[in-house]
């Protein structure tokens, strides 16, 4: 069996180098030129370790990174489906562009499986008609299904290889060749939806699932302030009942999954307004952090604040749609380090960022020494490990305020109040 994998960004590497370690001859295509010559040097340019050497045992093997696509005996395609502000839905260019280049190189019996996160009714009625542009008709000569990827980005190789999978085919022979194709590569489940539009909405459905439940918890968060109650372990208590499992509140919700696939389900017919109004609740999430910031220290007038942490969340490189990110452009404009490297000498009011693990060179972030030195307050905006081993009278010492914002819960408030600190929590 070969496959061709289109798109070999983070879910495609991943997927691509599943099979080519279980022995599968696989081809990956990308149209990004930079990305497939990086691959070809044996540089996978993932941020997992564990992930990282993965990849590269898949390069060493069985996996061929291609500037073109190739025929193959299954093609799977991995490409973005972004959120298209405009029309408030998902942008399907280029599933639509994937869709073309497997039909050029498209053979009878062939298998299409499409993993990108999409609206309910694209495999079937998107792709399907792309696909058999030809005179391959799909069921009768091409075996076509929709599974989604539901790994969790920092545990991403463990849940490749053991989270259930949920497959929709257009027919029966396309569920079993998918199946099949899975089945000895997962140590969970394969679970057969009635087609591909229900195994579409299923995705979706998980992820809006988990961004209304976050909402719930930081609308939590909002009340207990109001009560003087600490959230968190309002929540604990609260889920000691046998049925309830509150998740936690924090300064809102970031990556390119949650705060944009609910967005997907929206059909126009206003049934979404529960999951508006959630995303909503979490948009707002960085103006409360901030107003927290600024009840503890007054005014924000020629204070220097630092954040520290703009990854999506803790432990992973992402910044996209970051609240850490939004927080920082919120209190100023995000500013580069431009001070001297031996005198110092701030812009007055200025806000810095540092995080050890976001690899977005745009940003231009700051060390830690630097980030804290002078700075009236600090934020927590990611739950990075390395913030959790911060040493507070070390932090303390270099900072000119005494504020610590922490919302995301990453460090110890009862040694860093010991260490003089005013912490504020969600
Ligand atoms: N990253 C996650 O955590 C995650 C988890 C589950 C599902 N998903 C979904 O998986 C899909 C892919 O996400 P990702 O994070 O891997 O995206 P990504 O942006 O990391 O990578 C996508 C890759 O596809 C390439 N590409 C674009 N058009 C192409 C085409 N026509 N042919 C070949 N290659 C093409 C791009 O150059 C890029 O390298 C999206 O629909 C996403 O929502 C992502
Ligand atoms: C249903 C589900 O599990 N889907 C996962 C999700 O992955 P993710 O990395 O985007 O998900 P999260 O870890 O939930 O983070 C999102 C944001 O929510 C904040 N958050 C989280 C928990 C909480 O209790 N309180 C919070 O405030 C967190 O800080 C961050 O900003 O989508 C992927 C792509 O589809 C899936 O593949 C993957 O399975």
């Amino acid at each position: 069996m070969s496959i061709c994998v289109h798109g070999l960004g983070y879910i495609g590497l991943a997927t691509a180098s599943l099979f080519a370690n279980a022995g599968t001859d696989v081809t990956g295509f990308d149209v990004d030129e930079g990305v497939i010559d990086r691959l070809n040097e044996g540089d996978p340019n993932v941020s997992e370790p564990e992930l990282e050497s993965y990849i590269q045992d898949a390069l060493e093997s069985n996996l061929t990174p291609s500037h073109r696509p190739q025929p193959a005996d299954v093609h799977i395609i991995c490409v973005p489906t972004p959120y298209d502000e405009l029309n408030d839905g998902a942008d399907l260019t280029y599933v639509k562009d994937a869709g073309r280049t497997v039909a050029n190189v498209l053979r009878s019996g062939d298998t299409v499986v499409l993993e990108s996160t999409v609206p309910p009714g694209t495999t079937t009625g998107i792709l399907a008609p792309i696909l058999s542009q030809g005179d391959l008709e799909i069921g009768e000569d091409v075996h076509l299904g929709y599974t989604p990827e539901t790994v969790m980005p920092g545990n991403t190789l463990t849940e490749l290889r053991t989270n259930d999978r949920i497959v929709g085919g257009v027919d029966e022979d396309s569920v079993s060749a998918i199946k099949s194709l899975y089945e000895p590569l997962t140590s969970g489940e394969i679970h057969v939806a009635a087609d591909p539009t229900t195994a579409e909405f299923v995705k979706l459905a998980q992820n809006a699932e988990r961004n209304v439940s976050i909402a719930y918890a930081n609308t939590l968060a909002l009340l207990a302030e109001n009560y003087g109650i600490d959230v968190r372990s309002a929540i604990s208590l609260a889920n000691n009942h046998p049925r309830v499992d509150i998740l936690s509140p924090g300064p809102g919700v970031g990556g390119h999954c949650l705060p944009v696939d609910p967005h997907f389900l929206s059909d126009g017919s206003g049934a979404t307004e529960l999951l508006d109004i959630a995303s909503q609740v979490n948009s707002r999430m960085p103006e409360h952090v901030v107003r927290m910031l600024e009840d503890a220290i007054d005014s924000l007038e020629d204070k220097t604040v630092a954040v520290l942490g703009i990854t999506y969340k803790g432990n992973v490189s992402d910044t996209r749609n970051s609240p850490g990110l939004e927080i920082a452009k919120l209190l100023g404009t995000v500013t580069v380090d431009t001070r001297p490297a031996m005198d110092g000498g701030w812009d007055e009011g200025s806000v810095t960022i540092h995080d050890p693990r976001a690899t977005d060179s745009r940003l231009q972030l700051v060390p830690l020494d630097v980030a804290v030195d002078g700075a009236d307050a600090v934020i927590f905006g990611a739950a990075h490990d390395e913030f959790a081993a911060l040493d507070p009278e070390d932090i303390r010492s270099k900072m000119a305020g005494r504020t610590v914002v922490d919302p995301v819960d990453v460090i110890d408030t009862a040694q860093w109040t010991e260490q003089g600190f005013d912490v504020r929590t969600l």
